[in-house]
């Protein structure tokens, strides 16, 4: 069983009270899984879905503060919709309203490329194509304001999750973590660290 098959029968068989490890347990009971597939399968998720997040979080904070004015522009928008001084914690309802940080989301998934290569879609090369992307090699999230790439299976310039039955079932929970997570910039400064250069960070991510 896959995991997308058996989020689709998590799905279909959600109550109010049944949460996903109720639901393989049960699996388990109907000898549909073994305990040790239960374990394989959350091993899985937790390796999959940890190292992902956390690298393009880490991209996303090299990447901003070799660009000082984006942090300001982030910071800004984040300031309008939470209150200055951070008068309030952000919430998923939050994220729609924050486009600039989500453009550097879809950035940072485009330009380091988080996930370079899967099955034997060379990924790294289709975001840097300059007909599709206009000055491919630089961080440019303002690309995806007036845009309507998604990062859902939709357009295949940016496919950060794959697409079709074997797209990544963890896109929306490590969608709202990113977002969360990347809004903090509202209460820090990033900076480099003393002596280093924008261009050598630069370097180091494109390696081209
Ligand atoms: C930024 C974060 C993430 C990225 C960029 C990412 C990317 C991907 C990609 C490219 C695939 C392969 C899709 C394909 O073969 O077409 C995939 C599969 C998968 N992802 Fe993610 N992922 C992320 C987060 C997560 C999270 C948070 C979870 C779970 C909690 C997760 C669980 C999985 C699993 C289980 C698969 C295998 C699906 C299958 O083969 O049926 N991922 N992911």
């Amino acid at each position: 069983m896959s995991i997308n098959t058996l989020a689709l029968e998590y799905k279909k068989r959600k109550t109010a009270n049944e949460d996903v490890l109720g639901t393989l347990l049960k699996l388990v009971k109907e000898d549909q899984l073994t305990v040790d597939d239960v374990k394989h399968l959350l091993l899985d998720l937790f390796i999959t879905g940890m190292s992902t997040t956390a690298i393009t979080l880490e991209w996303a904070l090299t990447e901003i503060p070799c660009h000082p004015k984006k942090i300001t522009q982030a910071q800004a928008e984040i300031d309008q919709v939470l209150g200055k001084g951070q008068a309030r914690s952000i919430e998923e309802s939050d994220i729609s309203n924050l486009p600039y940080t989500k453009a550097i989301v879809k950035e940072t998934s485009r330009l380091p490329s988080t996930s370079p290569l899967f099955v034997w879609v060379n990924v790294w090369s289709i975001y840097r194509v300059p007909s599709v992307w206009a000055n491919p090699k630089s961080f440019v999230p303002e690309r995806f304001l007036e845009s309507e790439i998604d990062l859902k299976d939709r357009n295949f310039e940016l496919v950060p999750f794959g697409t079709g039955r074997r797209m990544c079932p963890g896109m929306s929970l490590t969608h709202r973590m990113v977002h969360l997570m990347l809004a903090t910039l509202h209460s820090f400064n990033w900076k480099l660290d003393h002596g280093l250069d924008p261009e050598d960070v630069i370097w180091k991510r494109s390696l081209e």
